[in-house]
């Protein structure tokens, strides 16, 4: 990404959004909402959407010629996540329970202390476990807040698609869907971020493969979830995918 020019990175397409509360989607909108269920998509509101009949394709199929939504590309890269730039989100899954045990979350703990603690406070201050869980299909967006000053200013994306972790972790195909609304929720998040604080710009985007190894989902259908995600105005076309393997 170096050298180049962040607006040809991000999507020009047009949103018709109201800004935002960044950082943690758990907006009042979305407090009456149960706890497992993903955020509400800010498409245009029902009442703009076309009476359906049993003959007709839904709204969201396109009709033949219509152009086609881009959709989020992937691109793949061996090595470090972590040697990533400044402004860097870092991507990974996590559970609701406040724990980054084990995995790739094990080595974000050490490498960011800060963070942690802001996922922590997250999971267990702002929310409960038991009586008032951090919901899936959400996310958790943390800004670069290490004090060490040799720690990269990177941002940390959580993407809880699991409420639970080991044994007690959700089924694949829950995981499976709760990653696109975790996803677009981060999306959504970093666009309102730039729109508000332009000192601090997100420059791109590194995942691991998440939900593959702990989680224990095949990468290949997370993948498929994750390039069937529409992209809109102010979002990144693409995210790179970082592996060690
Ligand atoms: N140091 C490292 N550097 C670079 N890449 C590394 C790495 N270590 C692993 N990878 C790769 O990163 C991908 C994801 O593998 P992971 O198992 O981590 O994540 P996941 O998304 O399946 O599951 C999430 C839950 O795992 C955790 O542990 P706890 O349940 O808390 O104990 C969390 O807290 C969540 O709850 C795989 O491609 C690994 O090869």
């Amino acid at each position: 990404m170096a050298g180049e020019d962040i607006r040809t990175y991000f999507s020009k397409q047009q949103a018709a959004r109201p800004a935002p509360s960044i950082m943690s989607s758990t907006s009042k909108k979305d407090a009456k909402r149960p706890a497992s269920s993903p955020p509400e998509d800010s498409k245009e509101p029902p009442a703009a959407r076309p009476k359906t009949t049993q003959n007709e394709p839904p709204p969201e199929a396109s009709a033949p010629g219509d152009a086609q939504p881009t959709t989020l590309k992937l691109t793949y890269h061996e090595g470090d996540i972590f040697g990533a730039p400044d402004n860097t989100v870092l991507i990974h899954a996590c559970n609701t329970q406040g724990s980054w045990g084990a995995g790739i979350a094990a080595a974000f703990r050490t490498k960011y202390p800060q963070a942690y603690k802001a996922y922590r406070n997250h999971c267990l201050a702002q929310h409960d476990p038991k009586t008032d869980p951090v919901r899936t299909g959400t996310c958790l967006l943390i800004p670069p807040c290490e004090t060490n000053p040799k720690t990269a200013k990177h941002w940390i994306g959580c993407l809880f698609t699991s409420a639970k972790y080991g044994k007690a972790k959700d089924k694949p195909a829950v995981i499976l869907r709760n990653t696109a609304p975790a996803m677009r929720d981060l999306m959504r998040q970093v666009s309102e971020a730039r729109e508000q604080d332009e000192d601090q710009p997100v420059e791109s985007f590194r995942m691991c493969k998440i939900n593959s190894a702990r989680f224990g989902v095949p990468w290949e259908r997370t993948e498929e979830v994750l390039q069937g995600i529409a992209v809109e105005e102010g979002w990144p076309e693409s995210i790179q995918v970082w592996s060690i393997e």
